[in-house]
């Protein structure tokens, strides 16, 4: 068996408490990881995230939602095509390629209260990618808080908090591990009312279910600035394409994994990487993740920040899923001559340029990106 990666896992507490005195080393780290795999683990000690209690009780929240019956199930509203994907992500509901993902999902982001949502869209200043939680039916909830000592719901919004929390704090130290001022890409992540949202996930095993696909999810690049992943220990299904093949990235104890997205890549010129990956549905056992995805504000541009001849070619090729149409070309063109499914594809071609000119904002983009891997008629 081939060894696997040497992925460093990356201890960052002097980034989240500001002790400046390791703080250089784990920037080299960072930089390093960033530059060589586009994946790294964060771990720290001292954070309330990173015990085993706590991750074990956010996993288990996580099962417990898998766990309901199909008719609990068919009450959590489900994922909506238009970019604003809150709830239940049936099987088959969303795919970022033709082949159907042998995956069932559950999308939740930051939770506003009444008023103040109320107050945003009163001033017509809520965002497409801002809205309510779309959380299960009160009797299913009262169902998955029982017998357990904590609450499902506060389980997962308080993992939220932290996830982004960290997120903020490893934004000051790619920073700085790029030579630039500590809250340069902070700049671009500036609401608290963040649009980064979660998505919990359970990939079904394929083999005794008659699937014929191991496909959990389809190779692909993130579209934002970071994805940090949780997943109970040691699991596999995680893979990076490096050095022209698929590798594990099995999850380690006490940490999460760090995927730099496209976003962040841009800004860097593709000096940082956003690596290709994909989950393989194990043939007998189950994955579960907890992914946040780390997006800029809403608003926000793609400047670039760092210009060096030597960096990876990544942006020169153009190899982000961010810029490819991601529709399934069957769905594309079914129903429709081969020149308006052409058509469609030049048109994602052109806003993916005027994203990249500045004449359109991240938000506004990622909507459309997100209507082209919703599928209709994912079953239950
Ligand atoms: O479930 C995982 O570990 C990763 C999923 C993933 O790559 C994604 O949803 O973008
Ligand atoms: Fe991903």
């Amino acid at each position: 068996m081939a060894a696997p990666l040497a992925i460093p896992t990356i201890d960052i507490t002097a980034l989240l408490t500001n002790t400046s005195t390791t703080q250089d080393k784990q920037n080299v780290a960072v930089l390093n990881a960033f530059t060589t795999y586009g994946v790294f683990y964060i771990t720290s000690p001292t954070h309330p995230l990173f015990t085993t209690e706590n991750t074990n009780q956010v996993l288990d929240a996580t099962k417990r939602l898998f766990d309901l019956d199909a008719e609990q199930k068919a009450h959590i509203p489900k994922i909506q095509p238009g970019g604003f994907t809150r709830g239940y992500v049936p099987i088959g509901g969303e795919s970022g390629s033709a082949t159907k993902e042998l995956k069932e999902g559950f999308s939740y982001g930051y939770e506003w209260s009444e008023e103040a949502l109320k107050a945003k869209q009163a001033g017509g200043s809520l965002n497409g990618l801002q809205g309510p939680n779309a959380w299960p039916a009160q009797a299913s909830l009262d169902q998955l808080d029982q017998g357990h000592k904590d609450a499902f719901k506060g389980t997962l919004q308080e993992f939220y908090l932290h996830v982004c929390d960290i997120a903020k704090g490893l934004l000051k130290g790619i920073s700085l591990a790029l030579a630039l001022p500590e809250e340069e890409l902070s700049k671009y992540c500036t609401t608290s009312e963040t649009i980064s949202f979660m998505r919990l996930f359970h990939y079904l095993p394929y083999a005794d279910q008659g699937h014929t696909s191991q496909i959990g999810s389809s190779a692909h690049t993130d579209w934002g600035f970071l994805t940090l992943i949780l997943s109970p220990s040691k699991t596999v299904g995680l893979q990076l394409f490096h050095e022209n093949k698929w590798q594990d990235v099995p999850s380690r104890d006490n940490s999460l994994v760090i995927n730099g997205g496209d976003y962040l890549s841009l800004l860097t010129g593709g000096k940082l990487i956003s690596p290709l990956h994909r989950v393989v549905s194990n043939g007998k056992e189950e994955r579960y993740s907890m992914c946040c995805f780390y997006y800029p504000d809403y608003d926000a541009k793609i400047p670039l920040l760092v210009q060096d001849q030597e960096v990876h070619g990544q942006a020169a090729s153009g190899n982000y899923s961010l810029l490819r149409d991601q529709r399934d070309e069957e769905d594309a063109k079914q129903g429709q001559d081969a020149s308006a499914a052409g058509k469609e594809g030049q048109d994602a071609r052109s806003v993916a340029t005027k994203l990249l000119n500045g004449d359109i904002n991240f938000g506004d983009y990622i909507i459309s990106k997100w209507t082209q891997v919703y599928r209709k008629g994912g079953a239950y």
